[in-house]
């Protein structure tokens, strides 16, 4: 039988915040300038911040909105929420998207820190993604498919219960049988432990289909059929804020 992990008790409550924008160009840069002020917040009192960004086709505007801002992007290092198993050059990868969307303009000058590299083992990404992990981020996106799928937590991945219950910030995920996974089935995921260390965490959704999914997760509570909401849960207590337009 699937375990499964009902939201956090009143204690604790898994909040959210719905942000419901006019249009597409509203969407895209309400959310990056909610980035670039929270990394901009980040860097005054601290030397480096860390910004971790997901893949897939909805963030893309954000991405290339959030190049154009006047930071100090020397000072920001940039990580996946997740990867594909693909090396960056390769055109699904990614970290590929991440150099073509949003490593340009201004953020050209941030730090990337890629998951695969040439010769290394999936479990040797996965330790590296853990050690980059030490250091935590201050900010996150992820998307979210109709599968109620975020970062590569997949409904149907093997193995499930042990990767939604990990301790580690990062784990390698077999997604075989998942449709969601399309083509990639390998691939390293941040885990729901890793998700609750970032304190400012952006959900990037788009579409009628999608806001229903969110709202089923919602009213479902089952974090093994819906990994979506993972991304709710934070030891800061800090609200996940959904930017959603039509
Ligand atoms: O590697 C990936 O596939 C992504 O990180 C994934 O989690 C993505 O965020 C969702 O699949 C939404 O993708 P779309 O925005 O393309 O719907």
């Amino acid at each position: 039988m699937a375990d499964r992990t009902p939201l956090p008790t009143p204690d604790a409550p898994a909040t959210y915040a719905f942000h419901e924008h006019a249009n597409r160009e509203v969407w895209t840069w309400s959310a990056a300038v909610a980035i670039a002020a929270e990394l901009r917040r980040e860097l005054i009192v601290q030397p480096r911040a860390r910004l971790l960004l997901s893949g897939g086709q909805t963030p893309a505007p954000v991405y290339r909105a959030l190049s154009q801002a006047p930071l100090a992007w020397e000072r920001v290092d940039v990580g996946l929420v997740d990867e594909r198993w693909l090396l960056p050059d390769d055109p699904d990868s990614n970290a590929h998207l991440v150099h073509r969307e949003f490593l340009r303009d201004h953020a050209a000058a941030a730090h990337f820190e890629p998951m695969t590299q040439p010769g290394r083992h999936l479990e040797g990404a996965v330790a590296t993604a853990n050690a980059h992990a030490r250091r935590e981020a201050g900010v996150a996106v992820f998307g979210m498919g109709e599968d109620g799928h975020t970062a590569s937590l997949f409904p149907g991945m093997a193995d499930a219960e042990r990767l939604l219950a990990s301790s580690r910030d990062y784990v390698a995920v077999d997604a075989h049988g998942c449709p969601g996974a399309q083509q990639w089935p390998r691939r390293i995921s941040l885990t729901p432990r890793g998700m609750a260390r970032i304190a400012h965490r952006l959900l990037l959704i788009q579409g009628a289909r999608k806001r229903a999914v969110f709202e089923q997760a919602l009213a479902s509570g089952d974090r093994t059929r819906w990994p979506v909401l993972a991304t709710l849960e934070s030891t800061y207590g800090t609200p996940l804020d959904v930017h959603w337009c039509a």
